[in-house]
């Protein structure tokens, strides 16, 4: 990074850390992306670049003025100041500024609209610092205004809620209103990007809570949840499934009550079919597959692996314990291996069986009585159950 940041100084050009990596440096958390912005244009920063010999790598950024160049085997994403002009509620048309707070006015969140020069100092217009150490989430001046420029920030108000803010609930009325005054912009952005944020907001803290007002902000519908979704269900489920890493669908899925629920999810979100698959299972077997009282609780789902034919039913079965809350058996579901079956066909011809029906019969008689043996018997064990018979 130094000999980039020397290029820029040696053109007088100034170049911060931006947005959302200075939030995250300053909360102590590793940021998933560092993102610069210069005053210097994509014109400007591409001679500069070049003449350096430093290579830029080809996006689709340039029109928004974000330039990727490629030091030391990492790309850094260095953007020109810029004030959006016009918006139509999901693309911006820019103008370039070489003001920090005329960029700055234009995010969407007090603590996403700080700038870290490379030396340190902190260049913060809108108390995002102050916001961030007192975990507040608030949109930077009017919500309104923010949110008419890109109506997916509804959502992203609700992802930073539940990863910053402490408890449920601390929310401005105004930011509340705001939201449901325009809840129905939504409606325009595509089902893929709001998944994206819909899955953050389903992985982090107060998840119930953050459902709950999606609905009464009248944000729901038009995000493909369900019109009388199950919030009891989720409030319950999301209390225990909280420090098992569940996926996001597991978590969603105690909204639904019927199967048109994931169907109609998927019409508007264009889920995945491993995850549209995952909300199926769980509708259908949340209430049926339990666990067995006595001592080998586990069994039912053991031997539900063992029967399916699929290869990922483990993973959904393991997603279904984490629904339900078995944190013990889900533990104890981690550990356990698939048992190979250990007897073959061979072995029964070297026993003398010779016709391959009889092999058949006696083959399917035998994984039963492994199947009830809970997997323990080993080979010879079983062999024997055969001679006795
Ligand atoms: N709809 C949006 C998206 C992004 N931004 C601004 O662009 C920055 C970078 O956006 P992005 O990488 O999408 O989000 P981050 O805040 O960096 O969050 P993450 O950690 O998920 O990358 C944000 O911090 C924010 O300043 C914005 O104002 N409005
Ligand atoms: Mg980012």
């Amino acid at each position: 990074m130094r000999a980039g940041r020397e290029l820029f100084e040696k053109k007088k050009y100034e170049l911060r850390i931006a947005g959302g990596a200075v939030r995250d440096l300053l909360s102590g958390t590793p940021p998933q992306d560092v993102d610069f912005a210069t005053t210097a244009t994509p014109e400007e920063m591409k001679e500069m670049f070049t003449s350096a010999g430093v290579r830029l790598i080809n996006n689709k950024g340039e029109k928004h003025g974000t330039i990727t160049a490629r030091l030391h085997e990492q790309n850094f994403e260095i953007t020109t100041l810029r004030i959006d002009i016009v918006t139509d509620g999901r693309h911006a048309e820019v103008e370039f500024t070489t003001d920090w707070e005329k960029d700055a006015e234009r995010r969407d969140l007090t603590v996403n609209s700080m700038f870290l020069g490379l030396d340190g100092t902190l260049y913060d217009f809108f108390n995002g610092y102050e916001d961030l150490k007192n975990k507040k989430i608030r949109f930077v001046g009017k919500p309104s205004a923010r949110i008419q420029e890109d109506y997916l920030r509804i959502l992203r108000y609700f992802r930073f809620y539940g990863r910053i803010a402490e408890k449920p609930g601390d929310h401005e009325s105004r930011t509340l209103q705001a939201i449901k005054d325009n809840a129905k912009g939504l409606a325009g952005i595509s089902g893929e990007r709001i998944w994206v944020e819909l899955k953050k907001i389903l992985l982090g803290n107060h998840v119930s809570h953050l459902v709950r007002l999606l609905y009464e902000l009248d944000v729901a519908q038009y995000i493909g949840l369900p019109v009388h979704g199950n919030l009891e269900e989720l409030d319950r489920v999301s209390k225990n499934i909280e420090d098992q890493c569940p996926k996001p669908m597991t978590v969603l899925t105690s909204l639904f009550k019927v199967k048109d629920d994931v169907t109609n999810l998927d019409l508007r979100l264009k889920i995945s079919k491993e995850e549209k698959n995952l909300g199926f299972f769980l509708l259908k077997h949340r209430d049926e597959l339990i666990k067995a009282t006595g001592p080998e609780p586990l069994k039912p789902y053991q031997d539900f692996i063992m029967d399916s034919r699929e290869a990922n039913t483990i993973s959904k079965v393991l997603e279904l314990l984490k629904y339900q809350g078995e944190e013990q058996l889900l533990k104890e579901m981690q550990q356990w291996t698939v048992p190979t079956f250990p007897v073959s066909g061979h072995d029964l011809r070297k026993m003398g069986i010779t016709c391959g029906k009889e092999i058949g019969a006696a083959l399917q008689q035998l994984r039963e009585e492994w199947k009830k043996s809970g997997y323990h018997m080993d080979k010879e064990e079983l062999l024997s159950c055969l001679k006795k018979a």
